[in-house]
């Protein structure tokens, strides 16, 4: 395999925005940037036997995820993605058709939201495989859903279901076996190897007059506890009415584990005050596009987060992934 040559295959013919001045092919990639609206820049990097084994996700499979966690913080911060820079660090093994299908895995998501590759890098490495995607896109200015936007009283909401890609992770590394045969085992993994950014919830929510926002990457609990510390209040959420897909209890008697702590989930959860819950709810049932209430904010008490159980009320402590625990 040649690197330019690789480089050269995997070089997008076409452009989505008329913005690109200069895109893959020289130093660096040059775009205009437009007036009245914020840039938003992230990045996220996936490593094999970390994030992902070779023996389950397909090249095409790990492509998908390595951009689809990346707009997914854009869709936290209510925005748009625009454009990708892919840095990979690839094994000698790898061949140039399986880095290609890596490509075509991004270029799926790519072209559902118009987004242009527009740079990268390419390096070879001894041991595992790793992939770094940064992401760029835009938001109205002032319009972002930052993590410190939520204020006492609000509602708290999540979108989609949570706890079935780590439902889905726990059956690709056979950690449980089902025996009832009629579940479908298949959806579970699809949520863990392809999830589905939540961009036009995201966008929903900068159109509306404030919300707090942050994707669920390391788990619900965590993610909480990150929107609570940045807009110092409380969050007070119920377990009983957590979305929840109707066959995770089946699957194993951790399912409570992996809703709250399990992460990888990549909806969104945030905060809204009760009005424009009411609005955000409407125009989510006109687009059908799942979204549950889940609790509420309070004024800052001794625990960021608390969970009410049919039992309890107890503190909700910030565990999920984390990757030097
Ligand atoms: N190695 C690093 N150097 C600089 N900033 C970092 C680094 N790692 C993470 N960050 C920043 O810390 C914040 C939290 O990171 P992270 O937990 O990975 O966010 P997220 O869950 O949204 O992907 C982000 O603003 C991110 O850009
Ligand atoms: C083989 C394997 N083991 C464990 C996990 C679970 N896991 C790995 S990273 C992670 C958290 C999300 O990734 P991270 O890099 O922390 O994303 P960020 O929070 O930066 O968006 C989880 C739940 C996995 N996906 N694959
Ligand atoms: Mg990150
Ligand atoms: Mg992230
Ligand atoms: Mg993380």
């Amino acid at each position: 395999m040649d690197e330019f040559d690789l480089i050269h295959s995997i070089t997008p013919r076409t452009i989505h925005h008329s913005s690109v001045d200069v895109g893959i092919g020289d130093d660096a990639a040059l775009y205009t940037a437009k007036h009245g609206v914020q840039e938003i820049v992230c990045m996220d990097t996936m490593v094999e036997d970390v994030h992902f084994k070779l023996h389950y996700s397909s090249p095409e499979d790990i492509g998908y995820k390595a951009l689809a966690v990346n707009i997914s913080d854009i869709a936290a911060m209510g925005g748009i993605p625009k454009f990708y820079l892919v840095s990979l660090a690839v094994p000698a093994k790898w061949t140039e058709s399986e880095i290609k299908a890596m490509y075509e895995g991004m270029n799926e998501l790519a072209k559902l939201y118009h987004m242009d590759l527009i740079g990268g890098d390419t390096v070879s490495t001894s041991d595992k495989l790793v992939v770094t995607v940064t992401v760029i896109g835009e938001v109205e200015k002032g319009r972002a859903c930052l993590r410190s936007l939520a204020r006492p009283n609000d509602i708290v909401f999540v979108t989609g279901e949570i706890g079935s890609s780590a439902a889905g992770l726990s059956l690709l590394l056979e950690e449980n076996n089902p025996q009832n045969l009629f579940l479908d085992t298949d959806y579970f993994i699809n949520r863990h190897k392809r999830p589905q950014p939540r961009v036009s919830v995201g966008r929903l929510c900068s159109s509306i007059k404030r919300a707090a926002l942050n994707d669920i990457s390391d788990g619900l609990a965590s993610e909480l506890n990150e929107i609570a510390e940045a807009s110092c209040v409380s969050i007070e959420i119920d377990e009983s009415i957590l979305p929840i897909h109707s066959d995770l209890p089946k699957l194993h008697s951790n399912w409570k584990e992996w809703a709250l702590f399990g992460g990888e989930d990549f909806e969104l959860t945030g905060t809204v005050s009760k009005e424009e819950w009411e609005v955000l709810k409407q125009e989510c049932k006109i687009r059908q596009l799942p979204i549950t209430k889940i609790g509420h904010v309070r004024e800052k008490t001794e625990s960021n987060v608390i969970l009410k159980t049919e039992k309890t009320t107890m503190a909700l402590e910030k565990k999920g992934y984390n990757h030097f625990k």
